[in-house]
């Protein structure tokens, strides 16, 4: 079994506890009573670098990193820096997340916010949608192409962007196949946990330059942003890097509005 399929497998233990209290119909029937998600294309899009920051308690390849007892006050010091949007870790047995999180930082700021957990049904990305995600986290290793269509369709549908994470040339085909319009590329190896900067520039040649391409993971300050910018990314998802930083409003800051030197790449 790999770390992958473990973290999937207690996910789905704590979901079928929630979805036993809150059945799929409940759940959709809250939608009529959530705000219409916010696009983060536009911000993720444009010219220059973009962060998602992320709001990250602990993780399995490193343990504890942040006691983070008020996400609302983390989140609003990454708006402060120019986040483009805050990704909220809502897994709670690996990662120290909750769906509360994601509630309360969505009832106090105003950017889009990514649902990051390990998505792999239907009820999942009606939740997301339900404690006010704009954007969901579908990781191609975790899902079979109809399942990975069919989560995709339906956060669309709910007017949720996706964002579409690989690792490897085969998952990259399979988001490129599936008209993914955000590829978050994860430099962290989920069998291993072992983090490869040079994934990044291998996989972004494949990707149409039509898709907006997000580097994930292991970003430690500016000169990666540089360097995965240089290599044709838009955005960049930080984590551990900025939960650790004593001045988190600096830190997004400085990581954004790099463009790579002599022009975009692709
Ligand atoms: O962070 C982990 O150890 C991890 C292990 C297994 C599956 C997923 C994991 N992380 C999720 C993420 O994608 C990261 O939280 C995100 O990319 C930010 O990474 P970092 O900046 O390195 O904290």
């Amino acid at each position: 079994m790999t770390v992958l399929d473990d973290i999937v497998a207690g996910v789905r233990e704590d979901l079928a506890r929630r979805e036993s209290a809150l059945p799929l119909p409940e759940l959709r029937a809250r939608l009529s009573d959530v705000a219409p998600a916010l696009d983060p294309l536009p911000a993720l899009a444009a010219p220059g670098s973009s962060v998602i920051a992320e709001v990250k308690r602990r993780s399995p390849s490193k343990g504890h990193l942040a006691d983070i007892p008020d996400p609302v006050a983390l989140a609003s010091a990454y708006a402060a820096g120019g986040a483009a949007a805050i990704s909220v870790l809502t897994e709670e047995r690996r990662f120290g997340g909750s769906l509360a999180d994601l509630a309360a930082v969505r009832a106090a700021v105003d950017l889009p916010l990514l649902r990051k957990d390990f998505t792999v049904t239907d009820y999942q990305v009606v939740e997301a949608r339900a404690w006010g995600a704009d954007l969901v986290l579908l990781i191609v290793a975790a899902l079979d192409d109809d399942t990975l269509r069919r989560l995709h369709d339906l956060a669309r549908e709910l007017g949720m962007r996706v964002l579409v994470e690989v690792h490897d040339e085969a998952e990259t085909e399979r988001a490129i196949a599936l008209g993914a319009t955000l590829v978050g590329v994860n430099a962290r190896n989920l069998k291993t946990l072992a983090v490869d900067a040079d994934v990044f520039g291998r996989l972004a040649p494949l990707v149409p330059t039509d898709r907006v391409l997000v580097a994930e993971s292991g970003v430690g300050g500016v000169a990666d942003v540089e360097r995965y910018v240089a290599e044709g990314a838009r955005a960049v998802l930080v984590g551990e890097t900025l939960v650790k930083d004593g001045d988190p409003t600096a830190a997004v800051r400085a990581m954004s509005g790099l463009v790579a030197a002599g022009g975009a790449p692709r």
